[in-house]
């Protein structure tokens, strides 16, 4: 996202910032809806499109921590236009991430609910679950075999597990 467009959107900050505060991914739905409408680009936001726009926007996102070592939580030290940039390339990964999931018909909310519930039951949280490479090992009581690295051999099928967030 260019400067001229960070600055607009600087100068009307009161009301975004606002606005921001009670996003919900609905609203940013339907506003990436009214955006591609408006200016007849429906035609070019297909499912495989967006797809790439999406992992174009990673990489850019990726460029801003590129070379940099680790950086600290918080980002202490850094300038205010570097994280204003960040800001921008989240938001657009977050943009075509929601344009994408609408164009498959698939609820994005719904879906991250629901994961995050199958999170929880793969790796239980307490005293057996410890942090690794491999995200974490701990028993689990979604039937998931694991191996003694804590690697899962046999996977539970995702829908097996009753869902919660059912409409
Ligand atoms: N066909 C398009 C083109 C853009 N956008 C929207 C979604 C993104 O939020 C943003 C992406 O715009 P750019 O392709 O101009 O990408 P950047 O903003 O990252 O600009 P640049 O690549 O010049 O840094 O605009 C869109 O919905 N559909």
């Amino acid at each position: 996202m260019n400067a001229v467009v960070s600055e607009e959107a600087g100068a009307g900050g009161g009301a975004a910032a606002a606005a921001a505060a009670a996003v919900t991914l609905e609203e940013l739905r339907k506003k990436m809806a009214d955006f591609a409408r408006e200016r007849d680009w429906e035609q070019y936001h297909s499912p495989r499109n967006l797809l790439l726009a999406l992992v174009g926007e990673v990489g850019e996102l990726s460029e801003i921590f590129q070379w940099k070592g680790e950086v600290p939580k918080g980002l202490p030290g850094w300038e205010e236009r570097e994280t204003e940039h960040l800001g921008e390339e989240l938001a657009d990964v977050l943009l075509y991430l929601v344009r994408l999931s609408d164009m498959c018909g698939v609820d994005l909310g719904k879906a991250a609910l629901r994961k995050i519930d199958l999170n929880a039951r793969k790796y239980p949280a307490g005293p057996g679950c410890r942090p690794s490479k491999k995200g974490a090992h701990c028993s689990d009581d979604t039937g998931d075999r694991r191996d003694d690295c804590g690697d899962v051999v046999a996977v539970v099928r995702a829908d097996e597990i009753k869902e919660e967030h059912a409409s």
